[in-house]
């Protein structure tokens, strides 16, 4: 049976990859900017989110992560943080999200004054709170939340510290994200070595709008645990054979996670389009893929959306979609002893009604 929609709203999912400011409700920007006095190409929330879709639209990541000034400015506060991280837990709880991993630079969010550590902790209390009233509302989500650096900027030892700080208070990760080409993840290389030596977990965008050398640099040289995107590894896949490079068959032998997001990609001109999207052939050959949103917002997406457009572009059904899942799980950062949990205990149970 073809999973629906209405049906992979009701199955539990893991995202793994989400981005908090590319996640915001339409009218809640529109409130927040009319606080601070910041111009909107549009005021009426649903003419905004429909502007937020077709400006990030745009064939090129650098013209897709303009369309981030808006969001970025409204998130300058802290009970603005606060509440767009709430919103963000009971939205994503709301699609069936059992697990998130959701992630955002705080070096973006000190133009008012804010300090690092005072970004994290709004965040932190928004997903607590958001997590909360999901739970009582009947849709428990677990959040964890992932530190990005800019990668055009040069704060990543100070954030990757930042993330460390507060790994026992709910942040699981770090990661670096921006303009890809000219900013390889070698940069960082000081960041990465310092999480390493910590026992940290990170990701590295990579693989997106720039080839395979970004790909090779961030696992063979800053040892990243997973590939933001990664994508790109398709061109070390040889056509029609499928025969595998030696960067692609390491990412395959390692089950290195891929958090693949295809709207997004289509959008920035990765992909063609989603049934064209190298998605098919990964899952195909086996790598450890992922499926994810990257921004709701500039994509009008859910992960019960990207599920739906990857069924229908690609006839799968539910045992693919428990499998993409449980990958998910299965490459998060939370401890092992508490991924197994949520996968025996919620998305097995679930699917295995569905199958
Ligand atoms: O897909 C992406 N690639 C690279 N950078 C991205 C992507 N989506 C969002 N970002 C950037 C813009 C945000 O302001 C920043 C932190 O979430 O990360
Ligand atoms: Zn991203």
């Amino acid at each position: 049976m073809t999973p629906t929609y209405d049906e992979i709203v009701k199955a539990p999912k893991a995202l793994l990859h989400d981005h908090l400011d590319g996640g915001l409700r339409p009218a809640t920007i529109v409130e927040l900017a009319a606080e601070i006095g910041h111009e909107l190409p549009a005021t009426d929330p649903a003419e905004l989110g429909e502007w937020f879709v077709s400006a990030a639209d745009s064939g090129s990541l650098e013209r897709y992560l303009e369309t981030f000034s808006h969001t970025v400015a409204v998130m300058q506060t802290a009970p603005a943080l606060r509440r767009v991280a709430r919103e963000c837990a009971l939205d994503l709880a709301a699609d069936g999200v059992v697990y998130a991993e959701v992630r955002y630079a705080p070096e973006q969010h000190l133009t008012a004054g804010l300090t690092l550590p005072e970004v994290v902790e709004a965040v932190l209390a928004g997903f607590a709170e958001g997590s909360e009233q999901a739970a009582a509302a009947g849709s428990p989500i677990r959040i964890g939340t992932l530190l990005t650096a800019m990668r055009h900027a040069a704060r990543s030892m100070e954030i990757a510290e930042l993330s460390t700080a507060y790994r026992d208070a709910g942040v699981v990760g770090f990661d670096i994200a921006g303009a890809e080409a000219g900013y390889p993840p070698t940069r960082h290389l000081d960041a990465f070595e310092y999480l390493q030596r910590e026992n940290f977990h990170f990701t590295i965008h990579a693989g997106e709008a720039f080839g395979l050398p970004s790909i090779w640099q961030a696992l063979q040289w800053c040892g990243a645990d997973r590939l933001g995107h990664g994508v790109r590894i398709v061109d070390d896949i040889e056509p029609g054979t499928g025969k595998l490079g030696r960067l692609a068959g390491y990412v395959r032998d390692k089950r290195v996670p891929l958090e693949l997001c295809p709207s997004s990609n289509v959008q920035t001109g990765a992909a063609a389009s989603i049934a064209e999207h190298p998605i098919g052939l990964l899952r195909d050959l086996r790598f450890r893929v992922t499926v994810n949103t990257d921004n709701r917002l500039m994509s009008g997406t859910s992960m019960s959306r990207e599920m739906a457009l990857l069924v229908e572009a690609f006839g799968w059904g539910w045992a693919e979609l428990q499998w993409f899942t449980i990958n998910a799980m299965k490459s998060a950062f939370i401890p092992f002893d508490e991924r197994l949990t949520i996968i025996n205990e919620v998305i097995k149970p679930a699917y295995a009604k569905l199958l």
